[in-house]
């Protein structure tokens, strides 16, 4: 199957999946055409101000009320929301995981997500959560609504397709996928297993950061955002939609499948980009700038600069840098990042940190390149390298970012990682030249 897409960021979109299924000059026609139902789905307040409001008009063979009314509580302890405080001993200090292990049950991604930290608060709609997915079965006649924040995807293993009420994306390791918070939708497997990154983001609106004296263009370019045309489905049997609703979970049986829009018009829809397409702008003489240069998406908090989230990647790029120290410098930052490796080395961390792990340096706490990464480049013949065939990411917050009980007592954590800062020696012998020896 290969899904189609509309170009753009944040445009609005019109999209009719049988002709003439889109009411013209109007929302809400007295008879909408071929008997749909029209509904509006509302992503901001309806007084938001126009450069944030965001909203779609959908044409569809029921309305929601026909597929979400029932509830009956229902068991996911590993998705967890925000605040999950002190659940893992020791709360501080660096931490890094190898990948979470595969599953051997049948699990699908709704079962399979694997929540690694949280920040802030879901019923504030503030804050965030950092959750691994791991999948080896589709969701099938199964679906997820999740009203406590939108979801964004970065698969690292495993190409999945999101089939949602607003048509079909497909993505693999290098793209990403938003998904609207509201939004239903089910996960199914292209190729075998898959496992991922997401980010559940309880604040305002992933949106593309300003980009100031760079100018109109590089970074990420809105034409390369991708919003799947509607897709319907007209299936009569009996299906489940799970729904996550101020950090609980609940679960609805209907008799048909829910992603039953015919035509869809708006602003409020979800979307995929290739992180490839992402056009880094960079120190082209020397010294190492703020890794905000490769923010992709931010979600902004109410006080200016000060992200809710800022999703940065770190990936392929020349350093040209002279008489610099390349990689990332030694620091402690008010903000915590989270960092995971889609594929390739990080120039910081070259061994230990590998593709599907991750890594978590939180709020005010130190650290920086390993001791094998000072080495090398502070002693590197300083020539133009490419760094090739490398992704890696990290979900940014203002907020302290708190592990869960299942992160903290995952076998994969590493109980060495601050190890990799040990042989850091003092190079300091009171002459301006140091001791380098
Ligand atoms: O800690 C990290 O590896 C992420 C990071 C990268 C960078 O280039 C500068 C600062 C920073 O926090
Ligand atoms: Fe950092």
């Amino acid at each position: 199957m290969t899904s189609k897409y509309m170009t753009g960021f944040g445009n609005v979109f019109e999209t009719e999946a049988l002709p003439g299924a889109l009411p013209l000059g109007r929302n809400s026609p007295q008879k909408a055409p071929y008997g749909l139902y029209a509904e509006q789905l509302s992503g901001s307040p309806f007084t938001a101000p126009r450069s944030t409001n965001e909203r779609s008009w959908l044409y569809r063979i029921r309305p929601s009320v026909r597929h979400v009314s029932d509830f009956e509580a229902h068991s996911l302890p590993l998705w967890r929301s925000a605040p999950t405080p002190h659940e893992g001993g020791l709360p501080i200090g660096a931490r890094r995981w190898d990948p979470v292990p595969m599953p051997e049950a049948s699990t699908t991604f709704v079962e399979g997500i694997r929540t690694i930290t949280t920040a802030g608060d879901v019923s504030a709609q503030s804050g965030m959560a950092s959750h691994v997915y791991v999948a080896n079965k589709s969701m099938e006649d199964e679906y997820l609504l999740n009203a406590d924040g939108e979801l964004l995807f970065v698969p690292e293993h495993g190409d999945i397709r999101l089939c949602t009420e607003m048509g079909v994306i497909e993505i693999e390791a290098g793209e990403i996928a938003v998904i609207p918070r509201g939004m239903i939708f089910r996960v199914e497997l292209v190729d075998g297993p898959a496992r991922g990154y997401l980010c559940e983001n309880y604040g305002g609106k992933l949106a593309l950061p300003e980009r100031g004296p760079i100018g109109a263009n590089c970074l990420a370019n809105a034409r390369d955002f991708k919003t799947p045309v509607a897709a319907f489905e007209d299936r009569e049997v009996p299906s489940t939609i799970f729904v996550k609703w101020c950090g609980r979970h609940y679960r609805t049986e209907i008799g048909h499948s829910p992603l039953d829009v015919v035509a869809w018009h708006g602003n409020y829809a979800p979307y995929k980009y290739d992180l490839r397409d992402f056009s880094p702008v960079g120190a082209i003489l020397f010294d190492h700038p703020d890794p905000s240069i490769f923010t992709v998406l931010t979600s902004p908090s109410a006080e200016a600069g000060t992200a809710n989230i800022d999703f940065a990647i770190f990936g392929e790029r020349w350093l040209v840098g002279e008489n610099t120290f390349r990689p990332p410098w030694y620091h402690r930052n008010i903000m915590s990042e989270f960092m995971g490796l889609v594929y390739g080395q990080y120039d910081a961390k070259e061994e230990g940190f590998v593709p599907g792990g991750m890594s978590l340096h939180n709020m005010m706490l130190p650290h920086g390149p390993d001791f094998g990464a000072f080495e090398k480049s502070s002693r590197a013949d300083l020539k133009p390298q490419k760094l090739s065939g490398t992704m890696a990411f990290m979900f940014e917050t203002r907020l302290p970012q708190h592990l869960t009980e299942y992160s903290a007592g995952l076998e994969t954590l590493q109980d060495d990682y601050t190890d990799c800062w040990k042989g850091l020696q003092k190079h300091f012998d009171g002459t301006p030249e140091g001791n380098w020896d």
